[in-house]
């Protein structure tokens, strides 16, 4: 299907826009009237630009305020329609979007609405031109798709149709359902947008809350399907107003938007196979088995920091990679890599950001098919050189410039550690009991967390939690958990640079992992072993403990144990959850430990307040002012 994107989605000028439209892959624009007034090009250099950017203008819109209106508004609705027609005819496009009137002189009435489309029809056919008539979930008379259709219906005029917004409808909460009783070839465009579940005024949701599909919370899905099973084979296009990317980099927010249109067909035609969608195959989206491997990036000189935390952390080498200088730490089944190569991406990685984490090696069913639906999706794959007899490891670009690589094969012989690396210790480390790895946490400025969640969502089948607030002593991040299979992540987006997080991205130069958080199936086992092995234990203070004690009507017998290994605690109605954390290294990374009861599902968000005070304490020497 062709795809489109209105220009009031992006920010920038014209040029700029038709730029990052055209690179994302799109067929063509929705030209929002203001963005042709606001450029210093004639309609047809505007036109002509659009065309040379192998783009083509699918809509001209909005026209407002025409409806339902006595004269002499009326026939000056009239002269400013003739008006448009010819415009549109210099820019090159055939298609008029009228919006529901919000006039305070409309006057309603279904036949008198009927007949001011059939004749703005007969204005359009002699321009050549056809109209299509959306209701605006606010509009005065008409704000519901269901009566701009019998309006339409009754103009019964073939130069009148309809336009459906997902937004309208589905912000008004009325079943999309009702859409596929409407004949396909009368439905002339189809704009898209998502918005979050936020309850407020209508307009302002529209206007500045809008976002791609599937980066909030409405059943765009459901309403594409019955879009599509009308026979409706016209553009897909996005209109998203939004603050955010109004200020955003419009090439990442026009990817982002290509990126939501290919999975939202996806998603429908999966959820309903009896549909026709004109969308190349690609493989389902599938759920993560483990995470197989963490990997840093450092240099020679740089490691000691690193690993005197692995191993203060209960990690031991455990072997070297076959031709690079990479080595491997393992603790029960945690495997994290260090690699030191002084050329390469790796290398790159650590010149950009410091040590930081460059690679994540997810476990799944089936590697290729998820490198295949990576790159469908619009992940940019990521060539490696591999050595003789090296395993072919597909991988993709991860968000913050990372790498995903994709594993398959069986544990044993065949598996990653057998055959690219030399393993010096056969024996399990069992180190301080750590199991697995629970989570890690991605760091990121606010405005790139949609992005990133939309990169999981459509990449893997991975579910959102609802976005927490974080309250830092120095302003607020936000953290939105994602979770695929036994993949955890969660995304930290800090907008006040004097967060713990804020001060990571500036040191790290750019999105990246903070913390790994660590499995164990007994967090006072785990805390009395890594004590023997100087885990630097983030100290937590007396009143943290005399509060959760009286909040969760603990025994103080636990509290007590919790206290002495410096241990938070949190429940929900699934169970319980305790968490260690080290203290920060000086570039603001720190390792968490934790274990999970019963079916306890979040992050512990309630003790970060406590949590990023403490880690602010321990970063300063005693005694010194804060700032
Ligand atoms: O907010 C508006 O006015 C507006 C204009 C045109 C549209 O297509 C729309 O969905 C909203
Ligand atoms: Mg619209």
């Amino acid at each position: 299907m062709k795809t489109s994107i209105a220009t009031v989605s992006l920010s920038g000028t014209l040029s700029e826009k038709l730029a990052a439209i055209a690179a994302a892959g799109f067929d063509g624009i929705e030209i929002f009237e203001q963005d042709f007034i606001a450029s210093d090009h004639s309609p047809a250099e505007v036109g002509r630009m659009v065309r040379d950017h192998g783009l083509e203008i699918t809509l001209f819109q909005p026209f407002r305020d025409f409806e339902g209106l006595p004269d002499p508004h009326r026939s000056r609705a009239f002269a400013r329609a003739a008006r448009k027609f010819e415009l549109m005819n210099q820019l090159g496009t055939d298609l008029m979007l009228v919006c529901s009137s919000v006039h305070p002189a409309a006057m309603g009435g279904i036949d008198r609405m009927a007949q001011d489309f059939r004749d703005l029809g007969d204005l359009a056919a002699q321009y050549g031109v056809r109209v299509g008539f959306e209701a605006l979930c606010w509009g005065r008379f008409v704000s519901d798709h269901r009566d701009a259709w019998e309006v339409v219906r009754r103009a019964g005029h073939d130069n009148v149709g309809l336009i459906l917004d997902s937004f309208h409808t589905l912000g008004r909460k009325i079943d999309p359902g009702s859409i596929r009783t409407i004949p396909g070839d009368r439905i002339f465009f189809v704009q898209l947008a998502d918005a979050p579940a936020i309850d407020m005024d209508l307009l302002y949701w529209s206007r500045h809350f809008r976002n791609m599909p599937g980066e909030g919370d409405l059943d765009v899905t459901g309403f594409m399907r019955a879009v599509l099973a009308t026979g409706y084979a016209g553009p897909l296009s996005l209109e998203i107003f939004n603050d955010q990317f109004r200020s955003g980099l419009p090439r990442l927010v026009a990817q982002d938007g290509h990126r939501s249109l290919i999975g939202v067909m996806d998603r429908a035609r999966r959820s309903e196979p009896a549909l026709a969608v004109d969308l190349p195959k690609f493989p389902a989206p599938q759920a993560v088995d483990r995470i197989e491997f963490i990997e840093f990036a450092s240099s020679e000189g740089e490691t000691t920091g690193i690993e005197t935390l692995l191993r203060q952390t209960g990690f031991r080498p455990a072997g070297t990679h076959v031709s690079k200088p990479v080595t491997l730490w393992r603790q029960g089944g945690v495997n994290l890599l260090v690699n030191t190569d002084s050329i390469g991406f790796a290398h790159t990685s650590y010149v950009a950001h410091g040590t930081t984490v460059s690679e994540i090696g997810l476990h799944v069913p089936d590697a290729d098919a998820a490198f295949q639906r990576g790159t469908a999706l619009l992940a940019r794959p990521h060539a490696q050189d591999i050595g003789a007899g090296e395993l072919a490891i597909p991988a993709i670009r991860g968000i913050g410039g990372s790498v995903i690589r994709f594993l398959d094969q069986p544990d044993g012989p065949g598996d990653i550690w057998h055959v690219d690396f030399r393993l010096s210790d056969p024996e399990a480390i069992r180190g301080a009991g750590l199991t697995g790895i629970d989570h890690f946490a991605q760091t990121m400025a606010y405005d790139e967390m949609l992005s990133a969640s939309l990169y999981y969502t459509e990449v893997l089948d991975a579910q959102k939690s609802p976005m927490v607030d974080v309250i830092d002593p120095d302003g607020l991040v936000r953290s939105q958990a994602i979770r695929s299979g036994g993949m955890r992540v969660t995304l930290n987006g800090a907008e006040a640079r004097r967060t713990l997080a804020g001060r990571f991205i500036e040191e790290s130069l750019g999105a990246s992992v903070q913390h790994i958080a660590f499995a164990t199936d007994d967090i006072f086992a785990t805390a009395e072993a890594l004590a023997a092995c100087d885990f630097p234990a983030l100290r937590i203070g007396e009143n943290y403990y005399a509060d959760v004690e009286a909040r969760f009507g603990l025994d103080p017998a636990l509290t007590q144990r919790m206290r002495r290994a410096n241990i938070l605690y949190d429940e929900d109605a699934g169970g319980q959850f305790f968490q260690l954390y080290s203290q920060p290294r000086p570039d603001g990374c720190f390792f968490e430990i934790v274990q999970r009861q019963g079916d306890y599902q979040g992050y512990g968000a309630p003790n970060a307040p406590f949590r990023i005070a403490a880690q602010k304490r321990s970063g300063r020497p005693a005694g010194m002012p804060r700032h």
